[in-house]
């Protein structure tokens, strides 16, 4: 049994049981002689009939907390309530141990100010509020500590944030070191070929080169990179002399499979941004800079 008074914050579980349905948090309005009204989250004022079932909330629950390592609720609805509450207050950014969490906005908001960066500059992880900034600070000062590549995944539906969070980390980064943003540059322009090939984006040039069989062989109506039918379909038929390149029917590694075809999506955009970041990152460049690029990958793969 639980005892409630007027103003006590509770979880209400769901009615009915389902992979969606969890419990939601709620504040008590009225008690009284056994009936109980409560306030809950989505703002609906619920009369409790003694079927659903309530447990009084951890405080930790209540009040939010920046890592939800420390939720005494540690369940799902104490971790969706935590952002919740925290977003309603433009909290974006919720740590979960050294893992940020971060809810998109959809609006511009005053924390990327060259005075965050310096703020978030040499700190150690969870002693300023969570922030993208402190996961690319972590990054970089491991880096120059322990003297290792660092990785940082940034993970996300589509639209939820993971371009923005990569310029962010950019930013961050292209501050603190010193760098003139060239790099920054480069490594967004190479964006929509990193989307095509299905593969992460990178934040370093260098790129980690995943191989998958469907490189070299593709079963009936499979593909091979996206990038390679998208290239070779939006370059115009001089561009591809220039760069020494045939059109999709002539390479046996995207043929395998049978379809050659490439939708364009976003309006022939996808092209364009594919052009323009070739234009960025041509041999030369990755050469001079001692980097590698995908396209090697891709002449490799085309021209054996
Ligand atoms: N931190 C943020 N501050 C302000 N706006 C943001 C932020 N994060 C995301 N947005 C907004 O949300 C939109 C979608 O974000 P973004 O393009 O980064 O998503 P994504 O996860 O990369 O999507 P996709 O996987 O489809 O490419 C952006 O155009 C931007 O307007």
């Amino acid at each position: 049994m639980v005892i409630l008074s007027k103003g006590d914050h509770v979880w209400l579980e769901p009615e009915t049981k389902g992979e969606f349905n969890v419990a939601i948090g709620g504040r008590v309005k009225f008690t009284q002689s056994g009936k109980i009204q409560v306030i809950d989250d989505d703002g609906k004022e619920v009369w409790l009939d003694g079927k659903t079932q309530i447990k009084h909330m951890h405080p930790t629950s209540v009040e939010g907390i920046e890592d939800m390592i420390g939720l005494g609720d540690l369940n799902e609805a104490g971790i969706l309530r935590n952002l919740f509450t925290r977003y309603m207050e433009n909290l974006i950014y919720t740590f979960t141990g050294s893992i940020l969490v971060a809810v998109n906005p959809y609006q511009v908001l005053p924390i990327y100010t060259s005075e965050q960066i310096k703020l978030y500059s040499d700190r150690k992880i969870g002693e300023l509020p969570p922030h993208v900034f402190a996961i690319a600070d972590n990054s970089y000062y491991n880096m120059k500590r322990y003297r290792h590549d660092q990785c940082i995944i940034i993970s996300g539906e589509s639209g939820a944030g993971k371009t923005e969070s990569t310029k962010l980390i950019l930013q961050f980064l292209a501050a603190v070191s010193g760098h003139h943003s060239w790099i920054a540059q480069q490594i967004l322009e190479a964006n929509p070929i990193m989307e095509a090939f299905e593969m992460p984006r990178p934040l370093e040039m260098t790129i980690l080169v995943d191989l998958k069989s469907r490189i070299v062989n593709q079963a009936h109506d499979e593909r091979n990179y996206h990038i390679f039918y998208c290239m070779l379909a939006g370059l115009s038929a001089d561009e591809r002399k220039q760069l020494d390149l045939k059109d999709a029917t002539h390479y046996y590694y995207l043929t395998q499979g049978g379809d050659i075809n490439v939708e364009q999506r976003d309006g022939g955009k996808e092209f364009a941004d594919i052009r323009s970041a070739m234009k960025v990152l041509t041999f030369s460049d990755a050469e001079k800079s001692g980097k590698y690029s995908k396209f090697c990958l891709f002449y490799f793969i085309l021209e054996i």
